[in-house]
């Protein structure tokens, strides 16, 4: 058995949990709250900055031309296309470049990016590549799933989100990256395995926790008199 599909079967309970988040279900359903929305958005845009970084860092523990290649059209793809969908949607927002600009991390964003850019910096590029997965590879299931309900895809709001992470071209980045799982995992110790599972658990848990941020709008608890501005 591949270890993708290992992981896959190992976590099924977890992952379940991410696909049945509310957030993930009003979405599907389109009663999500437009506000909780908007705040995912621009949430996810800081998130996507630092998740490009780790394809940057792929691009340096390469281990062949060929994976290198992958990671340069994994960074481009994601800050020229998946971004590009973010940058759309701040429009009918009206959120502002400034305001984009200025935005500042919630607690969980901070904690998951930074959780990721520490494993993708220690790492080997099997641990990289572990934390990076469940994102592509979750919200590609999450995408088709959504796409299956009929008129999902033509709502006004979240019908290209959807249209967007059910895609092919969406698909094949995270086949990808599943495909450099299996590969940077071939030849790997039981406990060198462990080690990669644990990573792809934590960050699949970040995962639910980045929903349950956004339905609930969560920022710091105390200090609403610093609006984190840069002066
Ligand atoms: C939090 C999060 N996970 C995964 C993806 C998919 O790239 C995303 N855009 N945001």
């Amino acid at each position: 058995m591949k270890f993708s599909e290992r992981l896959h079967q190992k976590l099924q309970p977890i992952w379940r949990q991410n696909h049945a988040h509310p957030f993930v279900k009003e979405m599907g359903e389109g009663t999500l709250d437009k506000e909780a929305f908007r705040f995912f958005m621009v949430q996810d845009y800081l998130y996507l900055i630092e998740y490009s970084k780790l394809f940057a860092l792929g691009a340096v523990k390469a281990e062949n031309v060929q994976q290198m290649e992958t990671f340069a059209s994994l960074l481009h793809s994601t800050m020229n296309e998946e971004m590009a969908l973010h940058r759309q949607y701040a429009k009918k927002f009206d959120i502002t470049h400034d305001e984009l600009e200025n935005a500042q991390p919630s607690p969980i964003t901070l904690a998951y990016t930074r959780y990721m850019l520490y494993e993708a910096q220690n790492g080997t590029i099997a641990e990289l590549v572990a934390a990076l997965l469940p994102c592509m590879w979750s919200y590609w299931e999450i995408g088709k799933e959504l796409n299956e309900i009929p008129g999902a895809a033509k709502h006004d709001l979240y019908g290209e989100w959807i249209q967007m992470y059910s895609s092919e071209e969406f698909g094949q980045l995270a086949t990808w990256c599943i495909d450099l799982l299996d590969q940077a995992a071939e030849g790997k110790s039981e406990p060198e395995l462990y080690k990669l599972e644990e990573i792809f658990l934590n960050t699949t848990r970040y995962e639910f926790m980045f929903w349950d941020m956004a339905y609930y709008q969560q920022m710091w608890p105390m200090d609403q008199s610093f609006d984190g501005k840069k002066r």
